[in-house]
């Protein structure tokens, strides 16, 4: 059994965040493990509040996983605010680190800033260059880079321009593009596009952060990352065509379909 820690924020409505990473990690057959950022009110419909969790906790919580249980990847989701990048950023380089996936979320579907916009630099120069993958959507590589990405080619371009600060792999996610569900992998040779028709549904609420769990997860089984992302961007795209109608807006993804498939397990 591999052993997958996620480090990010909580989504109360169990979609994204922590509890989607972790529903990922299980369905991957892996041990999840967390370590908490921030706690959100959200729900299908929006964020209502945050609160940040003190720098001391999250430095705690690491140590406690790193100081006991052998971790065979990571993965960085919501880290809020500067404080959170730098203390994140100071206690992993205690330690000698597996492959690291990191989901730069900035902004939720339902447009709340996940990250303080001041956060940025320090995101960008803390954490990208520890990162063996970076996963950033369309918007979030638009305010990365400051240019408009409209199409597979300047996602290319944007890819080359994301690998000059200091990640291995770049994964510009296509999932905001109109007429396709197209990603582009970069390893600062090749590119590698994973595509897919695009599912016409409204329960996309935690698409992001369970793709880049799923590579998390694939990684710690010794996957190479073409075949992680390959792998996980077929999970995802499973995940959406069954996603659930629950509460009034954008529900969440079906992490466990497959699995419930296999086990002939009924729901209603
Ligand atoms: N409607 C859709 N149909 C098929 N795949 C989708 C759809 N929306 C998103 N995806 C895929 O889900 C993954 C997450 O992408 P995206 O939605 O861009 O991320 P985020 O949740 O961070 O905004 C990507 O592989 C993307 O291509
Ligand atoms: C706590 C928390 N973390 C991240 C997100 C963003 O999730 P993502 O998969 O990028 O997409 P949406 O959930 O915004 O659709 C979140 N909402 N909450």
């Amino acid at each position: 059994m591999k052993h997958c820690l996620t480090i990010a924020g909580s989504d109360s409505s169990g979609g994204a965040g922590i509890q989607g990473d972790l529903k990922t990690f299980s369905a991957h057959a892996t041990f999840g493990m967390s370590v908490i950022t921030a706690v959100t009110a959200q729900n299908t419909q929006g964020v209502f509040d945050v609160e940040d969790m003190n720098p001391s906790i999250i430095a705690n919580q690491i140590e406690a996983i790193f100081d006991d249980i052998v971790v065979h990847a990571i993965k960085i989701g919501m880290v809020s605010k500067i404080e959170t990048i730098e203390v994140i950023a100071k206690t992993l380089k205690k330690y000698s680190l597996p492959p690291l996936v990191l989901d730069p979320v900035m902004i939720s579907k339902s447009g709340y800033n996940l990250l303080k916009p001041e956060a940025k630099k320090a995101l960008i120069e803390k954490l990208f260059p520890m990162a063996t993958l970076i996963t950033p959507n369309l918007p979030e590589t638009e305010e990365i880079l400051g240019y408009k990405i409209k199409n597979l080619e300047v996602m290319k371009q944007a890819a080359k321009d994301l690998h000059s600060l200091g990640p291995d792999y770049i994964l510009v996610k296509g999932g905001h593009l109109a007429y396709t569900a197209t990603d582009i992998l970069y390893d600062g040779k090749n590119f590698y596009s994973f595509k897919q028709e695009r599912i016409k549904t409204t329960h996309t609420h935690g698409t992001g952060c369970s793709l880049s769990s799923a590579i998390t997860a694939n990684l710690a089984k010794g996957f190479p990352m073409t075949k992680a992302v390959k792998a996980a961007k077929e999970y995802i795209t499973t995940a959406i065509l069954h996603g659930f109608p629950i509460g009034k807006g954008v529900g969440p993804t079906h992490h466990f379909y497959e699995l419930y498939k296999k086990a002939g397990i009924q729901y209603e």
